[in-house]
């Protein structure tokens, strides 16, 4: 099998990101080793302009292509802080049925059964789930009693407090994006076809990008050979090679394991792995995400599974979610397209459902679209 490893090197670089950084051809951190011999007469031709293929012979049999094209320029990622709050607009129409919708009705003088079944559908409606619902309206009639006559600001805060507490605000949700033990951080994203993988990927390294980090793609999803290509034109953007294989349907165990070989000899900080969704059933899930992950393993530790979930499937979106969480071992869910959805309490819901925390969402088709979930702002969106 033929695995290509695509590295795009810039002519300029108008980020701040050091030059050497993005090539990854030569000692790119103090910790570094010296580079091979030739790398610097290879950086010089790149940087003239042209294209430089090193063929090199992998000791497990794999050939390995190292194809360097020259680009222009490399786009600059957005920075990450704030994301959600620029981007909170997109969250309209959940701001709309959840936020408002609740609101007008707890603002309302006198709030009676029925008024209780209007807030009870609402939440349903929104997606919440009947759990996460029935805690929730247990809570809000304790308050509202309490509370006697309310004023909009107080059912605001109080609507407020109470979502917060619904969508977990002292859950972890940081990602392994450091090394540790001397070995890159792996990241396995797995989810069904469609739900937004590879572009969740394509973002993720946009941010670690922005947060200067060192990262590299491993396109294990050789089910759809445009899949593979879409990965690496993300990755090329910003500088970022992606390991593949130039052959349909190639064993995606075989390149996740020559991406994270390639990923551990260049030091790279994060290795992100794109798996493909498509298994008849859940025997040949579980046997091929258990080969992916177990050859990986051979070299290092995948320090998070992230579970990609399409927020418009709703609650039908759970029962995929669970087969997955009995196959690895989940650290996190990426919510995608919450922009176009008005149940933006499915947060809530997945989160209950599969114990682990939302740690990013996707607002949209744009490269700096994806936000890391932060509760406080996502409720704000949702009330302001
Ligand atoms: N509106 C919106 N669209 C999104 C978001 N994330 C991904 N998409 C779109 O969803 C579609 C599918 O995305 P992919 O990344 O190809 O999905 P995938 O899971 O990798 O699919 P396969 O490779 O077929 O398994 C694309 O058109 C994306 O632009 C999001 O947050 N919001």
């Amino acid at each position: 099998m033929v695995v290509v490893l695509a590295i795009a090197i810039p002519l300029f670089v108008s980020s701040s990101r050091k030059r050497s950084k993005t090539s990854y051809d030569g000692p790119r951190d103090a910790n570094d080793p010296a580079p091979a011999p030739g790398a610097a007469a290879q950086t010089e031709r790149a940087e003239q302009g042209g294209d430089v293929a090193v063929l090199e012979a992998d000791p497990s049999g794999v050939e390995v292509v190292e194809t360097v094209p020259a680009e222009p320029s490399l786009e600059r990622p957005e920075p990450v802080q704030g994301r959600l709050a620029r981007l909170r607009a997109r969250l309209s129409k959940s701001n709309n049925v959840l936020g408002k919708g609740l609101l007008a009705l707890l603002s309302r003088e006198r709030i009676d059964e029925d008024v209780w079944d209007e807030i009870e559908e609402t939440l349903l409606t929104a997606d919440l789930g009947t759990d996460a619902t029935d805690d929730l309206m247990l809570q809000l009639r304790a308050r509202v009693k309490v509370e006697g006559s309310r004023t909009p600001e107080r059912v605001r805060e109080i609507l407020g407090e109470e979502l917060l507490a619904l969508v977990g605000p002292d859950m972890d949700r940081s990602l392994a994006t450091d090394r540790e033990d001397g070995k890159p951080s792996v990241i396995l994203v797995v989810g069904v076809n469609g739900v937004g993988k590879t572009t969740t990927i394509g973002k993720v390294a946009r941010v670690l990008v922005a947060e200067d980090k060192d990262v590299l793609l491993g396109a294990a999803d050789t089910f759809r050979a445009a899949a593979a290509e879409q990965l690496a034109t993300w990755g090329s953007r910003v500088g970022v090679p992606t390991v593949k294989s130039d052959q349909d349907g190639a064993d995606p165990a075989s390149v996740a394991f020559d991406a994270v070989k390639a990923g551990v000899d260049q030091e790279v900080d994060v290795v992100l792995v794109d798996t493909a969704g498509r298994l008849q059933n859940k025997t040949n899930l579980m046997d091929e995400l258990g080969k992916i992950k177990r050859v990986i393993e051979k070299q290092a530790p995948v320090r998070e599974a992230l579970l990609v979930l399409d927020a418009t499937t709703g609650q039908n979106g759970l029962s995929q979610a669970k087969v997955f969480s009995e196959v690895v071992n989940i650290t996190g869910i990426v919510l995608t397209k919450l922009d176009g959805t008005a149940k933006g309490g499915i947060v809530v819901a997945m989160q209950r459902q599969l114990g682990v925390p939302v740690k990013l969402i996707g607002l949209g088709e744009g490269p700096d679209d994806l936000a890391p979930f932060d509760p406080q702002a996502f409720v704000d969106a949702l009330l302001d």
